[in-house]
C-alpha cells in the first residue's frame, strides 16, 4: 500500500521524562487516511504493533506511552479525536430506530405551522443521531474505546459520538414525546446495564470516560419511561440498580458540614483517577504542567475530571481564589464545592425511590428513602438557601461559605421541587432574583453566569438543560404568576432554537444568550451541532405549551409580553 510519510519533530524535552520522550517520532498517514505510528529508534512499525497487541483497549485509549505520543505530536487539533479513533472496524454506524414514525402525536398539538414543521424536522434528526454498536464492536470489544451497551442509543451529536449520562435524560424525554419509547426504553436499559457491570453510569459510553460519571438522572428518566408506558413492572425489576446507583453516590460523594452545631451530610461531585482525561489529554497536561509536586498535579487533574463530571465543564463555578469565584483553570476545585444542582437531583432520586419502594410494599427500602429524601431536604434548605437572596447557593468547603455568585443551576430545586416553601413565597423569591440579574434582557436564552471567562459553561452560553431548570421549574411551583413567566421565556427561547434553525439549518448544542439564534462559544471545543438535548429540550416546551407558541418574525419582539405584575422589565443593573 502506497504510504506518504508525514515526520513530526516532537518537542518532548519540555515533558516530565525527558529520556522516555526525547526522540524524534514519525506519523504515517495511509491512503484511507488512518494513521498509524512509527517508530525510528527502533524497528519501526513492528514495535508498535507488537505494542497494540500486547495492549489492552485501556493502554491504547486511556494511559500510556502511546497514549502520551500521539496526543503530544499534536495530530489532531482536538485531542479527543484519537481516543474516538477505530483500530480496525469503525465501532458505531447509524441505523435507523424501529420505532421512528414520521407524524409523531405531538406534531397535532403544536397549534402554529411553522412550528409543526420545524418539529417534523426535528423528529427526523432522531434518526441521524441514532447508533448502534456493530456486532464486530460487540464481539472483539478489546479493539475499540467503546463501551459495551445492549440496545442502540441516541448521541448528542458532532463530536459527541457516543452516548452521555445526563444528555440521555432529555434525549429520552424527547423520544417519548416522539412516540418512539422502546427507543427510550433502550437507552434506559443501556444505563441500567452500566450500572450493573460497572457499578455507576459513566460519564459517557467510552471506556476513557469509566472513572467518572455526571449529574444522577437515571432515576428520572426511568420515571420519564414510566409516565409514558405506565409499566410499573419495569420498575419493580430495576429498582436494585437505581438503589446500586444511589449507593454509589452515597458511598463516594457525601460530605459532611457543620452548621450552628448541627451536622449535615450533601453530596459532591468527585472523580479521583490518576492522571489527565485521555480525550483532552494534551490539554490538561498543559493545565497541570505549571506544578512539578505529583500530590499537586494530581489535584489538578481531580479538579478537571470532577467539573467534567458535574456536566460543567468548564467554568468559574469551579474557581476559588482567595475565596471567590476568580482566576482560571488552575484555579478550579470543583470537589471543594458542594453543587446546588446535584443535590437537588439527589433528592428527586431519593424522593421517587421512595415513592416505588412504597407502591411496592418493601418497607425498609421505603424507610431507607423516605429518612436520606427528608435529611437531604433538610440539608439544602439550612445549608444552600439563602435567606438574604432568596435563593440556593453553592457551598465553599475551603472557606465554609456559601458562593454568591449568579449561576443557573441556583434555580434547580424548582425543578426537583426541593424545597418546602409556600408557593407563594417561592414564586417571589425567584422572580425578584431573576429581577435582580435583569433576565429578562437576554433574548437568547438565559446565560449560564455573569462571568464572561471565556469557559463554556459562563457567561454568554444558554444551555438547554438550565434553561429547563428554570422554566419548567417556575412552572412546577403551580402559582399563576410563575406559570405565566415560565411560558413567557419558554416562548422566547423556542423562539432563539426556531430563529437558528430557519436561518442556519442546525440545533446547537448551546445558545449565545445575547445573539438570538446563534450559537454558544468558548472552552476546549468548537460548538457541536445536532443536538441531543437541545431538540428534547424543544420538545418537551411543544409538548407543554404547542397550543399557545407561535413562530413570530424574527425582525420584531417577541408577541408575548409578560402581564404588569409580572415586574419583569428590564431595570438597570
Ligand atoms: O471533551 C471535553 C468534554 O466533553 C464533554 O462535555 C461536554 O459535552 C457533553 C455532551 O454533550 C455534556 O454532557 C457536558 O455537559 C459538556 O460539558 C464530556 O462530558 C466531558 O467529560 C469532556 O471532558
Amino acid at each position: 500500500m502506497h504510504r506518504s510519510k508525514l515526520r513530526l519533530r516532537l518537542l518532548l524535552k519540555q515533558l516530565r521524562d525527558k529520556r522516555e520522550f526525547s526522540r524524534t517520532c514519525s506519523v504515517q498517514v495511509k491512503e484511507d487516511n488512518t494513521k498509524s505510528i512509527y517508530d525510528p529508534e527502533s524497528d519501526g512499525e513492528k514495535v508498535m504493533e507488537r505494542l497494540l497487541h500486547q495492549a489492552t483497549r485501556y493502554d491504547v485509549f486511556c494511559r500510556g506511552h502511546l497514549l502520551h505520543v500521539i496526543q503530544m505530536a499534536d495530530l489532531y487539533p482536538d485531542s479527543k479525536s484519537f481516543v474516538d479513533k477505530k483500530m480496525i472496524y469503525p465501532p458505531a454506524m447509524t441505523y435507523e430506530p424501529s420505532d421512528w414514525v414520521p407524524y409523531p402525536a405531538i406534531l397535532k398539538n403544536i397549534a402554529d405551522v411553522h412550528l409543526r414543521n420545524w418539529a417534523s424536522e426535528l423528529n427526523s434528526i432522531w434518526k441521524n443521531l441514532t447508533r448502534k454498536l456493530t456486532a464486530e464492536v460487540v464481539k472483539n470489544p478489546d479493539f475499540f474505546s467503546s463501551v459495551i451497551v445492549p440496545n442502540g442509543f441516541v448521541v448528542p451529536g458532532g463530536r459527541f459520538r457516543e452516548l452521555y449520562y445526563w444528555d440521555t435524560y432529555w434525549i429520552i424525554n424527547g423520544l417519548l414525546i416522539c412516540d418512539m419509547m422502546d427507543s427510550a426504553r433502550g437507552m434506559v436499559e443501556n444505563l441500567l446495564h452500566l450500572v450493573a457491570t460497572i457499578g455507576h453510569v459513566p460519564n459517557g459510553g467510552r471506556i476513557y470516560y469509566e472513572q467518572r460519571t455526571q449529574p444522577p438522572l437515571l432515576t428520572q428518566m426511568v420515571d420519564s419511561y414510566y409516565k409514558y408506558s405506565f409499566d410499573f413492572e419495569f420498575i419493580a425489576s430495576n429498582i436494585n440498580l437505581l438503589d446500586k446507583e444511589m449507593e454509589f453516590w452515597l458511598k463516594t460523594r457525601t460530605v459532611n458540614i457543620m452548621k450552628h452545631g448541627i451536622q449535615y451530610t450533601l453530596f459532591r461531585y468527585y472523580a479521583s483517577d490518576p492522571g489527565p482525561r485521555p480525550e483532552s489529554y494534551r490539554e490538561d497536561l498543559h493545565s497541570a504542567i505549571m506544578t512539578e509536586d505529583p500530590i499537586k498535579k494530581q489535584e489538578r487533574y481531580t479538579s478537571i475530571k470532577t467539573a467534567a463530571e458535574s456536566g460543567w465543564d468548564f467554568s468559574t463555578r469551579w474557581f476559588i481564589l482567595n475565596g471567590e469565584n476568580k482566576g482560571n483553570l488552575s484555579n478550579m476545585q470543583t470537589h471543594r464545592i458542594v453543587p446546588v444542582d446535584l443535590n437537588a437531583f439527589m433528592h428527586k432520586n431519593f424522593t421517587l425511590l421512595h415513592s416505588w419502594y412504597n407502591k411496592l410494599r418493601n418497607k425498609g427500602m421505603a424507610r431507607k428513602y423516605k429518612i436520606l429524601a427528608k435529611e437531604l431536604l433538610t440539608a439544602i434548605e439550612n445549608v444552600l438557601w439563602d435567606e438574604e437572596d432568596g435563593i440556593w447557593l453553592d457551598y465553599d468547603l475551603e472557606n465554609d461559605i456559601n458562593r454568591d455568585y449568579f449561576y443557573m443551576s441556583n434555580f434547580t430545586p424548582l425543578w426537583t421541587k426541593s424545597y418546602t416553601f409556600h408557593p407563594d413565597q417561592i414564586t417571589k423569591n425567584i422572580i425578584n432574583y431573576m429581577v435582580k440579574y435583569n433576565l429578562d434582557r437576554y433574548t437568547g436564552g438565559f446565560p449560564s453566569s455573569t462571568e464572561y471567562s471565556g469557559e463554556q459553561w459562563d457567561f454568554p452560553n444558554a444551555w438547554p438543560p438550565l434553561q429547563a431548570f428554570l422554566i419548567q421549574g417556575l412552572d412546577r411551583i403551580g402559582t399563576y404568576e410563575a406559570t405565566e413567566v415560565a411560558f413567557y421565556f419558554a416562548d422566547r427561547y423556542i423562539h432563539s432554537n426556531y430563529k437558528g434553525f430557519k436561518e442556519l439549518g442546525v440545533m446547537f448544542e448551546k445558545y449565545d444568550s445575547l445573539l438570538v439564534g446563534r450559537t454558544g462559544d468558548g472552552g476546549e471545543y468548537d460548538a457541536q451541532e445536532g443536538f441531543g438535548w437541545t431538540n428534547g429540550v424543544v420538545f418537551e416546551f411543544l409538548q407543554k405549551w404547542g397550543d399557545r407558541l407561535r413562530a413570530y418574525d424574527t425582525k420584531f419582539a417577541p408577541r408575548v409580553i409578560p402581564k404588569e405584575s409580572l415586574h419583569l422589565k428590564n431595570k438597570p443593573k
